[in-house]
């Protein structure tokens, strides 16, 4: 058991980030943490999104999907962000969210928050650690805790595996090409169980 309060924020068009996040959450409950999923609100006007049934359907599925917000980072010990890969970089939803955080993380509140990334593109080399690493970026700057996967676990080695974070790859229809699963529960464990030893570390 646990005491961990694990915030997993997402940003996705299509679901493949969402998919990634709901493995995150399953896997947080298993490490026995308080588990809360959060989208970042999406910037995209409805004309657009209309233009493309597959993200017109995911955002009709996740409307009920609570959105993220400064509070949500504040309550967290750990959070697990999901991004997809765009030009080599952090979704703008994303980026968008993180730029809120100027108040809280003025006033301290980033310090310390464990946190570990994934992404996801179509290209098997179309910039997914750029982006984990684009993101990780603004986590120095929080003063956040970045706990990678490295090679800390067999799943690593295996598709989907990435020391930085977990990545995956769609096909044109969307499909993710790896079978994700160990990886993101591996991750999402190990972010947990180190915002567990901060956690304690600081009420010892
Ligand atoms: C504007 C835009 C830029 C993209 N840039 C990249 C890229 O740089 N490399 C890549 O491999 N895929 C790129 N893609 C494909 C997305 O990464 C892919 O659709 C996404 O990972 C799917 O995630 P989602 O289903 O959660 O939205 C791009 C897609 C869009 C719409």
């Amino acid at each position: 058991m646990s005491n961990v309060k694990l915030a997993v924020i997402y940003y996705s068009s299509t679901g493949t980030n969402y998919k990634l996040a709901q493995t995150a959450v399953e896997a947080g409950k298993e490490a026995g943490a308080e588990v809360q999923l959060f989208k970042v609100q999406e910037l995209a006007p409805e004309s657009v999104i209309a233009t493309n049934p597959a993200w017109k359907a995911h955002y009709d599925q996740t409307k009920d999907v609570p959105v993220a917000t400064a509070e949500a980072i504040e309550w967290a010990d750990a959070i697990i962000f999901s991004t997809p890969t765009r030009f080599g970089n952090v979704a703008s939803q994303m980026k968008q969210f993180l730029d809120t955080t100027g108040g809280i993380w003025f006033h301290g509140k980033t310090v310390n928050k464990v946190v570990s990334a994934m992404t996801s593109a179509q290209n098997p080399h179309g910039g997914q650690e750029q982006t984990v690493l684009a993101l990780y970026t603004s986590m120095y700057h929080w003063g956040a805790i970045v706990a990678t996967p490295g090679y800390t676990d067999q799943s690593i080695f295996a598709a989907g595996g990435n020391p930085y974070g977990t990545s995956v790859t769609v096909d044109q229809d969307g499909n993710i090409q790896e079978d994700y699963t160990a990886a993101v529960k591996h991750q999402t464990k190990r972010t947990v169980t180190v915002a567990q030893w901060v956690k304690n570390g600081q009420q010892g």
